[in-house]
């Protein structure tokens, strides 16, 4: 099955083109990373993939909907979301289990009445992920870390399908970091396991659960497949504008970097 199906999508905003001729298809059973600059075009090729934006040109389908021919609210129930952002936007006096089990509703805040089973749903994810002696800590006094944890139970609570992480590891110390990415790798490797896209600049966060790689530079798709394949050393060269070198060690890309290319 096809999770994501993009063809021919360009988007011009202001005169501006910010995606160019966009081709991209996501099988079920890969796990990719999206890789490119600041500017690079990754937030606006996500938001064409959760439908908050629409294409100037071309067509998208994601989890066998057409977008302009389905509801994409009902779409979206299946597309899960972690960003580095949202830790900012939970409120701060909600405890940890309250913070998961909204992610049932896709809500900021718990507004709807939660059952046993949710409270054990949320407990059990949490657990999942070694937090469960914090589950009745307030969000807003967790470490970064730990927030970040929270955060990906929440967009489990739901079942989706489809896991955007939108550097999830952003501002985190090496340390939380590597246990956000364990999480992920374990998340991945599961039975049930979403379909998961991890949007990031920093290529050494690409665990050996991820398959593909798709890498845009300007916009534009520079190389899109097999990850050992696409992150290579020539590629990464010329998406980044300097010159890198990529050595591979326990299936994880590592960059050294030389100097800039003109
Ligand atoms: N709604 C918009 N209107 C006009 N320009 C936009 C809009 N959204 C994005 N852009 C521009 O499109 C380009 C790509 O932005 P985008 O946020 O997709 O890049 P990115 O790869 O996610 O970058 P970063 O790593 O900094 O998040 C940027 O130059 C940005 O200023």
């Amino acid at each position: 099955m096809k999770v994501i199906e993009i063809e021919g999508v360009s988007w011009t905003r202001n005169d501006k083109p910010i995606l160019k001729q966009v081709d991209w298809t996501l099988q079920a059973g890969e796990h990719w990373a999206i890789i490119g600059l600041n500017g690079s075009g990754k937030t606006s090729l996500l938001k064409m993939i959760t439908g908050y934006e629409w294409p100037s040109r071309g067509s998208i389908r994601v989890l066998g909907h057409t977008y302009g021919r389905c509801e994409i609210r009902e779409v979206r129930k299946k597309i899960g979301w972690v960003s580095s952002a949202l830790r900012d936007e939970m409120y701060p006096s909600d405890t940890a289990l309250e913070v998961v089990i909204s992610g049932k509703f896709a809500s900021i805040g718990l507004w709807d009445q939660t059952s046993e089973v949710d409270r054990d749903k949320a407990g059990n994810l949490l657990e999942r992920f070694g937090m469960a002696r914090l589950k009745d800590e307030r969000f807003g006094t967790l470490s970064q870390g730990e927030k970040q944890k929270v955060l990906l139970a929440r967009a489990l609570m739901a079942e989706p399908k489809l896991l955007i992480l939108d550097e999830p590891c952003f501002g985190l110390d090496i340390k939380a970091r590597e246990e956000v990415l364990t999480d992920l790798e374990q998340t991945g490797r599961l039975e049930q396991a979403p379909t998961m896209l991890y949007v990031t600049h920093h290529i050494e966060e690409i665990q050996p659960v991820f398959t593909h790689a798709l890498v845009l530079r300007d916009g534009e798709v520079i190389a899109a497949g097999e990850k050992h394949r696409t992150l290579t050393s020539a590629n990464l060269r010329d998406a980044f504008g300097i010159d890198v070198q990529v050595e591979w060690s326990d299936d994880r890309p590592w960059i050294k970097v030389g100097n800039r290319v003109e």
